[in-house]
């Protein structure tokens, strides 16, 4: 797998032909599909469950499927979502009652794990699960909405993810999820992030492969690549 990976968010897609807009942003280089789910309780906004990402699955879609959790509770989730060919599970520490478990659970699915990080998210919330952790969703964004403005404080945030990151030792991916466009995407990458989320800028353009494209080239500028 690459350093730098591209996941467009599907939450910006369009709903009614979400199986073609899947393929059209895989066939224009995107790698892989980022799968936000919202339960309107967790936060103020519905969309999609497991029955859309096996759906995905059935229409043929083999990329790795990137599952964002923002419900509450957490576990309940968990099952049908590695069922229907969810590749990688996050979700919010403040939405799960037993954090250590909730990660558990996802890798005995033989899912890959991840936290999601709000702005406001202290970072010691990593301590003691960093053994457990394949990547880190850092959202610079308050979760709920596409097409928000990116929090710059989330540059700092990412830079002390990275350090944290490193001293663990282990291989785990930063990912970057909300506001993320092609103006900004060099910044972010230097800053730490190798994974990165973007809904509106992408799918709010009529050129998929361009944008992709764009992203590319501003990625390729980047000095200090975060090792996985
Ligand atoms: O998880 C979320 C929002 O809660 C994101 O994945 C957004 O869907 C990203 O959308 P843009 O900010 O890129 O438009
Ligand atoms: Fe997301």
């Amino acid at each position: 797998m690459s350093d730098f990976l591209i996941a467009p968010s599907i939450l910006s897609a369009d709903f009614a032909r979400l199986g073609q807009e899947v393929e059209l942003v895989l066939e224009a280089g995107a790698d892989i599909v980022h799968f936000d789910v919202m339960d309107n309780h967790y936060v103020p906004n519905l969309t999609f469950g497991s029955s859309i990402c096996k759906a995905l699955r059935n229409y043929g879609v083999e990329a790795i499927i990137d599952v964002h959790l923002m419900v509450q509770p957490v576990d309940s989730m968990i099952e049908s979502f590695a069922k229907a060919g969810a590749n990688w599970i996050s979700f919010h520490p403040e939405a799960s009652l037993h954090v250590d478990r909730s990660l558990q659970l996802i890798k005995s699915f033989g899912c890959q794990a991840g936290l999601a990080i709000n702005p406001a998210t202290p970072l010691s919330c990593l301590d003691h699960v960093m053994h457990l952790l394949d990547h880190i969703l850092v959202m610079s964004v308050n979760p709920g909405f596409g097409g928000q403005q990116f929090i710059p404080q989330t540059l700092d945030k990412l830079a002390a993810i990275k350090q944290k990151i490193a001293s663990s030792g282990r291989q785990i991916r930063l990912e970057i999820d909300g506001g993320v466009k092609v103006d900004n995407i060099r910044a972010i990458a230097q800053a730490g992030a190798n994974t990165f989320v973007a809904g509106s800028a992408i799918f709010g353009q009529p050129d998929y492969k361009q944008v992709i494209k764009d992203m590319r080239t501003e990625l390729a500028e980047v000095k200090t690549v975060t090792p996985l």
